[in-house]
């Protein structure tokens, strides 16, 4: 147990899919794993622990921003000594070879946020994925005939579509190769070097920055599924 958490140790699994949104674990837990049940609601961050072809697994809502993701990722690495993380979120796009629904492998990400300055680094951090689970990642993908794309993700503490710096500040981490933005990727890949522990972010495009285009509603739960099949897939493999 932890002030953020009420499972008990045994009842999470070595692997846990951590979407920001409570009801994204929930659906998971209700469409894709068997025998699940809740463990934890503290905060109403649903995590539900069931099976998936045999294997336990936990999915445990993050929320959203890095500070979010930081404390929930820090006590499953720790307090319930979870071997790896696997974020399935959404995204902005920010290229436009990545089609609405494309799933994006973060290799590693960008930020504007401080959150490195906790580790008193001479310099700046470029924290990674762990390389096995992208490449189990990209080979499920593959195999699924899910379209994919590797590589930099720029996670930031601003939502794309609603900050100070205007519409357009998204160009500048595309023009260095960012694929995609979100809000988690960087604080989970440094708290699970932190932590010497694995993670991967797997994320879907839902809204594209170059085009102006997103999801609809009813996407947003089931265009989903293919990141959730994916991540499951190589859940079984960890
Ligand atoms: O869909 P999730 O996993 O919450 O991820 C993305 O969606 C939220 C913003 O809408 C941020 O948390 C961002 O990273
Ligand atoms: O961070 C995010 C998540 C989804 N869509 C975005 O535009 N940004």
């Amino acid at each position: 147990m932890t002030p953020h958490n009420r499972a008990d140790k045994a009842d999470i699994a070595p692997v846990v899919l951590a979407p920001g949104d409570p009801l994204r674990a929930k659906l998971v837990a209700e469409h894709f794993l068997s025998d699940a049940r809740l463990v934890t609601d503290v905060r109403n961050m649903l995590g539900y622990t069931g099976f998936f072809k045999g294997q336990k697994v936990t999915v445990m809502a993050t929320g959203m921003g890095g500070p979010s993701i930081g404390i929930y990722s820090y006590e499953l690495f720790t307090t319930y000594d979870v071997k790896a993380i696997i974020r399935i979120g959404t995204c902005g796009g920010l290229q436009k070879q990545i089609g609405i629904g494309d799933l994006v492998c973060a290799m590693t990400a960008s930020t504007d946020s401080a959150w490195a300055h906790q580790y008193n680094l001479k310099g700046t951090l470029s924290p990674c994925c762990d390389s096995e689970l992208l490449f189990k990642a990209v080979d499920q993908a593959k195999q699924l005939g899910y379209p994919c794309h590797a590589g930099m993700v720029f996670s930031s503490d601003l939502f794309s579509s609603y900050n100070a710096l205007g519409q357009e500040s998204w160009k500048a981490w595309a023009r260095m190769g960012a694929l995609a933005q979100d809000m988690e990727t960087y604080a989970l890949y440094a708290t699970a070097a932190w932590t010497a522990k694995r993670a991967l972010s797997l994320l879907t495009m839902t809204d594209s920055c170059v085009s102006g285009e997103g999801f609809g509603p009813e996407m947003r739960s089931k265009g989903l599924f293919p990141m959730i099949e994916v991540a499951l897939g190589v859940a079984l493999e960890v």
